[in-house]
């Protein structure tokens, strides 16, 4: 097959691993459930075989990755458009061209187990259009393939506009071609000085920035050297620069706004900071508190609004890591690319709005605010900077300087900002999309 990242895999004999990958593809794409609460809600995955699991989980990946080739090419092979009423049907022949095209599952094995999917009554009079496209799929699929632009295929409109407009029509196409990847697990040391040591035990890559690599697909996490003695916890490379953007913290007074799960939470209490970490929704408020217990990390955790919450007293510094459209992490959530849309960032970027004025009056004269989104959308980004610098003349911007993020040069912009794209650092796999922004109160 063509330019596929995906190895070669045959997946399970039976077709369970498929049912369950289209009950979760359908919560996902025709009911608009994020896709890791389709995964965690999914009463079957959690009791397969761990080689189900994963083959379960990529090839729901792999659909939503390469939704628009999958899609070009079952279109290419039906005489008549499919009625839209039809999306059982829509999402069987999704998975069963993801397999075919992508996953290299051998032709019988992926047309047979997939035909078992739609095995019942309800689905009976479509098994012979079925078996047809799958069939001609197994035959033309890679010379189609060949043929297709991976890179504006499997990129909605509304993506493509954006990032062509923001970066050049090139680098969007890099960014594109490197969300298709599986993405690496990255992990983040509690204690500097154990880098090497951890990196031998785990058998990882210690990238600039000084975070661990090790390849995607590594399964239970918690069966990982070092997950028990609370060493490390899992953070993409990028997500773990904005906390050191506030360098020496340590002994002073840091508020972390919309904290949970914590990974900079986390960061800034082994930095030596006293951290106030602020977060709405209780229930990951939860799971900030028990991170930060297997870590062994100290932090005072406050269930809260952080447009209104104020501390009792103003601090050193202000890390707002703000909700937004994530899309800098479609390697890791490609159902961002479907669920999310420019009506989502317009309200967004009210929120942040309100936050970043919010976090501003938290701050001391001369205290340090790292605005952070893990987003590609200029709206949620620079123009959110330019728009606050706009309104409140007491906030300057402090540049990020190359000797801060050696090796990682790339990543800062013309103004002194540090933005991440996927297509970065690709010789070692790539970088979530981040921007962040320092700024501090006069
Ligand atoms: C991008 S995530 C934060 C990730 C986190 N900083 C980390 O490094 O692990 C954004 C978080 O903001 C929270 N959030 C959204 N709006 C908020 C608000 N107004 N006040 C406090 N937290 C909020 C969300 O519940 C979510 O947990």
């Amino acid at each position: 097959m063509t330019e596929n990242p995906e190895s070669k895999n045959p997946g399970p004999k039976g077709a369970d691993a498929r049912k369950t990958a289209l009950a979760i593809l359908q919560q996902v794409m025709d009911e608009g459930h994020p896709l890791d609460e389709a995964l965690a809600g999914n009463p079957y995955l959690a009791k397969m075989a761990t080689r189900d699991r994963g083959f379960t989980r990529l090839l729901i990946a792999t659909v939503l990755r390469r939704l628009g080739q999958i899609d070009a090419a079952i279109d290419h092979c039906l005489d008549r458009p499919l009625k839209a009423k039809d999306t059982a049907l829509r999402q069987i022949l999704r998975l069963g061209a993801a397999q075919l095209l992508f996953l290299g599952t051998p032709p019988h094995a992926a047309v047979n187990a997939t035909l078992e999917v739609a095995r019942g009554p309800r689905l009976a009079g479509q098994r012979g259009l079925m078996n047809a496209v799958l069939r001609r799929l197994s035959r033309e699929g890679e010379a189609l393939v060949a043929e297709q632009d991976a890179a504006r295929l499997n990129t909605p409109d509304w993506l493509w506009e954006s990032w062509s407009a923001a970066y050049g029509e090139e680098t969007a196409r890099a960014i594109a071609l490197a969300q298709l990847a599986d993405p690496p697990l990255d992990l983040t040391n509690k204690t500097e000085a154990e880098t090497r040591t951890w990196a031998i035990a785990l058998g990882a890559e210690i990238l600039p920035g000084g975070s661990l690599r090790l390849a995607g697909g590594q399964g239970d996490i918690a069966r990982l050297a070092g997950y028990g003695e609370g060493a490390w916890w899992v953070q993409d490379a990028a997500a773990a620069v904005p906390a050191r953007l506030l360098g020496d913290i340590a002994g002073k007074d840091v508020i972390d706004l919309c904290a949970a799960p914590g990974g900079k939470t986390a960061q800034l209490a082994a930095a030596g900071a006293r951290v106030t970490a602020v977060e709405r929704a209780r229930g990951r408020i939860q799971r900030l508190d028990e991170n930060l217990r297997r870590l062994d990390l100290a932090a005072t955790t406050v269930c809260a609004d952080a447009t209104r919450w104020q501390p009792a007293a103003a601090v050193d510094a202000v890390l707002l890591d703000a909700p937004c459209s994530a899309t800098g992490t479609l390697r890791r959530h490609p159902d961002i690319a479907y669920l999310k849309g420019p009506d989502h960032i317009t309200t967004l970027i009210k929120t942040q709005d309100r936050l970043l004025d919010a976090a501003v009056k938290m701050l001391k004269p001369g205290g340090l605010l790292v605005y952070a989104v893990c987003s590609l959308q200029p709206e949620e980004g620079p123009e959110r900077i330019a728009a606050l610098l706009a309104r409140n003349q007491d906030v300057a911007r402090i540049p990020v300087t190359a000797s801060e993020l050696p090796g990682m040069e790339q990543t800062i912009t013309a103004a002194g900002d540090f933005r991440s794209l996927p297509c970065h650092l690709p010789e070692t796999g790539g970088l979530d999309g981040f921007y962040a922004c320092r700024l501090r109160l006069r």
